[in-house]
């Protein structure tokens, strides 16, 4: 067994209070060992004024979105997906979605994220990069199928169930998949009561987007006379693994089939607010009992995969919606991004704890913005910024050290994502 110890700097314990103490992992199963007075490890990384918290995640994100960061901007997400953001994606090649997700990789390490949920296209590209770059991922692959011929739609679908049964289990593990419709306007309900049973079959949650925006809702109101949830489990969807994005504009009575049948919520806040989708009924979520993470969507939507950020929106538009300022309070939000997350997408991380995956990060706490120390749990959500996150260490194994991420080589990252962004943007607009 070879082991990793973190020491010198204070904990955040999964009751919310913080302790000095050590943290022994083992990186063989990359597992947390002990927290508190432990021996020495065979690795050492030096927290020293610094609070080690559970790795951040990112519970709904397009990773290789990153390369069309600033593509589009300022537009709702109905014009914004079909007049821009589908066009160019049409275009990409699977080295250019490895390159976006590389960047988004790098991003995501050196703001502490350690694992994440994923839909996309060339997911080969995905998993690999994931396999490089140490981090825990589920993914899957975005099946679309509104407008195209029954052919090309039954491909999509197809390619969904390969992919959630190809790569679950990749990257020793770290990689766990999904069947990922889209959404629930851009597959239909035949298809779904074809494929959904497949992908139980198969073993595999389901992740799709839902009540994002009204424009989403409004069309199966009017042609199913229900609401989207309902018509969602009417087509086998909402399971208790499975999980929605956004849930954007949800009623009670969509709250509380969440609740009832233990699927998940991500709330995507600043997506939200950037493509002004709406604002989601978290505190009424979480009263209900739902279980909700936090995502970012992807950069081309925030414009940015810091967790941090997200965290601190979800608390900000949170109050804003209840008219509450004791809404989504720090411990609350910081919950949600952490174990919230880590529950919807089945990883059994997000807490520091004996026995829990040893995916964590560690913040230097001796800045200006940081100072003084009244509250921690309060500076993490409203003052803690991605460049205060010193490590990050996934499945016991250090990603960066001293803000060096050691697993991919970020300058060269970036300057292939700047170059293959160019050539993308150039074939797009010929
Ligand atoms: C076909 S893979 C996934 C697909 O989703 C698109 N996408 C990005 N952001 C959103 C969003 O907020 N709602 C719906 N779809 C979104 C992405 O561009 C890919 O095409
Ligand atoms: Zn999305």
């Amino acid at each position: 067994m070879t082991t990793l110890e973190i020491v010198g700097g204070r904990v955040l314990r999964p009751d919310m209070t913080v302790e000095r103490a050590d943290v022994l992992a083992d990186q063989e199963t990359g597992d947390i060992l002990a927290v508190g007075d432990v021996p020495g490890g065979d690795e050492t990384l030096d927290a020293t004024g610094g609070l080690v918290i559970p790795g951040l995640v990112n519970a709904h994100t397009h990773v290789a979105m990153a390369l069309l960061r600033g593509y589009a901007d300022d537009k709702p997400l109905h014009d914004w997906l079909r007049e821009d953001i589908w066009p160019i994606e049409g275009v990409l090649e699977p080295d250019d979605v490895r390159a976006g997700a590389e960047l988004g990789l790098v991003e995501m390490i050196r703001s502490g994220t350690t694992g994440f949920c994923d839909m996309y296209f060339d997911v080969g590209e995905i998993v690999d990069a994931v396999d490089r770059a140490g981090l825990r991922a589920r993914v899957g692959y975005g099946s679309v199928t509104v407008g195209k011929d029954e052919e090309a739609a039954r491909e999509e679908l197809e390619t969904g169930l390969r992919v959630a049964q190809e790569y679950d289990g990749a990257a020793d593990g770290r990689v766990s998949t999904a069947f990922m419709p889209h959404s629930l306007t851009t597959v239909d309900g035949e298809e779904l009561d074809e494929f959904v049973p497949q992908a139980r079959e198969a073993g595999v949650p389901i992740h799709t987007h839902a009540n994002e925006t009204t424009g989403e809702v409004e069309p199966i109101v009017d042609e199913h006379d229900e609401r989207p949830l309902a018509y969602a489990v009417g087509h086998g969807l909402l399971e208790d693994r499975d999980f929605i994005a956004h849930g954007t504009h949800c009623d009670e009575s969509e709250i509380e089939l969440l609740a009832e049948r233990g699927a998940g919520v991500v709330h995507c806040p600043a997506s939200n607010m950037k493509l002004a989708s709406g604002i989601a009924p978290v505190q009424a979520m979480c009263d209900a009992g739902v279980a909700v993470g936090i995502g970012t969507d992807g950069a081309a939507s925030n414009n940015d995969l810091s967790m941090f950020d997200e965290l601190r929106d979800a608390a900000m538009v949170g109050k804003l919606a209840a008219g509450d300022a004791s809404a989504v309070d720090a411990p609350t939000a910081f919950g949600m991004a952490t174990a919230g997350s880590a529950a919807v997408a089945g990883f059994d991380a997000g807490r520091i704890a004996e026995g829990k995956n040893a995916d964590l990060a560690v913040v230097d706490l001796d800045r200006a913005h940081l100072t003084p120390h009244h509250d921690l749990v309060s500076h993490l959500v409203y003052a803690v910024t991605a460049a205060d996150v010193r490590h990050t260490v996934c499945d016991g194994r250090v990603l960066m050290r001293d803000r060096e991420v050691l697993t991919l080589d970020a300058d060269a990252v970036r300057e292939t994502a700047e170059r293959r962004a160019r050539a993308a943007v150039d074939r797009a607009e010929s």
